[in-house]
């Protein structure tokens, strides 16, 4: 019997790369060049292949589905956002494609860089190092670069799962005056740990909140949720974070909200498109500081990342249970 064949659409973190190339019960194609592989090499290469470990940057389709033929057993994502796999057109095509995910493994590295975020967002490290850098620190000066502190603020969740839960129990430990939530199930076991509650309305959720973080997943519902009417509703002098994914956001209405009031900053993990433009207006605002996505980069969790979506792929090759899939 032949054995199966994966495709590996970029070099993996050391130990899991070498985990699946090492692999004698299956052969490997692996698009080993630099970068994302383009799209037309990808419906190449997925030809044939009983299954695929791939990253955000691929996106799966019809034509990919349809490209890749009906041996495909299981596609593994390298990550636990799915928004660049089309469900409608699995659940249409190929209603019995496994899809594997990487959740849990990556929730402390992303809370750890959301809560990085917000204190460098309000306490204003971008303008801080810019200054530190361009010979215009003057004297000790009591009003240079105030920002704003966590203690005593209101803390609102735009999506609540495990991401957004974490982020919570870390800045539990910043005495903030509350701390509420906006997610369409309710979280009983969260709300009694940290003391936090579920608001009703968007309109009561924005308007009672000094700092709202994003960390809830993308979809038709959250697409462009935040733009000039949301970020109106929000009060003077708040923090935007989005650390979930860019589509949840309209950047222009962002900017428009950052220049014009009422947001006083924002800190941004992830963009749309990424890379986001570098001549983008919303990278000329002092107010604004945006990561190149880098949530979940630490070398344990992109480690532990890669070596869960090894095992879902090998899971789903051989016919086993995924160890982390996603249930449509
Ligand atoms: O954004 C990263 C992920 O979804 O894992």
């Amino acid at each position: 019997m032949s054995k199966p064949r994966i495709l590996l659409t970029r070099t993996l973190t050391p130990r899991a790369h070498s985990r699946i190339v090492n692999d004698s019960r299956i052969s490997l194609v692996h698009w080993s060049e630099p970068g994302a592989i383009p799209p037309e090499k990808f419906r190449e290469m997925i030809k044939g292949v009983d299954g695929a470990i791939v990253l955000l940057t691929e996106k799966i389709n019809a034509d990919v589905l349809q490209a890749a033929g009906p041996q495909l057993k299981v596609i593994s994502t390298v990550s636990v956002g799915y928004d660049h796999i089309s469900v409608p057109d699995v659940k249409r095509l190929r209603p019995d494609l496994k899809i594997g995910i990487t959740p849990d493994v990556l929730t402390d590295a992303t809370a750890e860089l959301t809560v990085g975020l917000l204190l460098a967002t309000a306490r204003r490290f971008k303008e801080s190092l810019d200054i530190a850098k361009s010979g215009k620190w003057g004297d000790w000066n009591p009003q240079f670069l105030m920002g704003t502190q966590i203690s005593g603020k209101s803390i609102g969740f735009f999506g609540f799962g495990r991401i957004g839960q974490a982020v919570a129990h870390r800045l539990k430990g910043f005495s903030p005056s509350r701390m509420t939530y906006f997610s369409p199930s309710p979280k009983p076991d969260a709300e009694k740990s940290l003391g936090a509650f579920r608001e009703s309305s968007i309109e009561q959720f924005l308007g009672a909140s000094d700092i709202v973080i994003v960390t809830c997943k993308l979809t038709g519902e959250t697409r462009g949720i935040f733009n000039a009417k949301s970020f109106g509703l929000m009060r003077p002098g708040s923090i935007f974070i989005n650390t979930a994914r860019g589509g949840i956001v309209n950047h222009m209405d962002l900017f428009r909200a950052l220049e014009s009031g009422p947001l006083g900053s924002a800190g941004l993990d992830v963009t749309d498109p990424e890379p986001f433009p570098a001549d983008h207006p919303l990278l000329t605002r002092p107010n604004c500081l945006i990561l190149p996505h880098i949530g979940s980069a630490t070398l344990e969790t992109r480690e532990a990342m890669a070596d869960l979506a090894v095992s879902n792929c090998l899971a789903g090759v051989f016919g086993e249970e995924l160890p982390a899939p996603v249930h449509f």
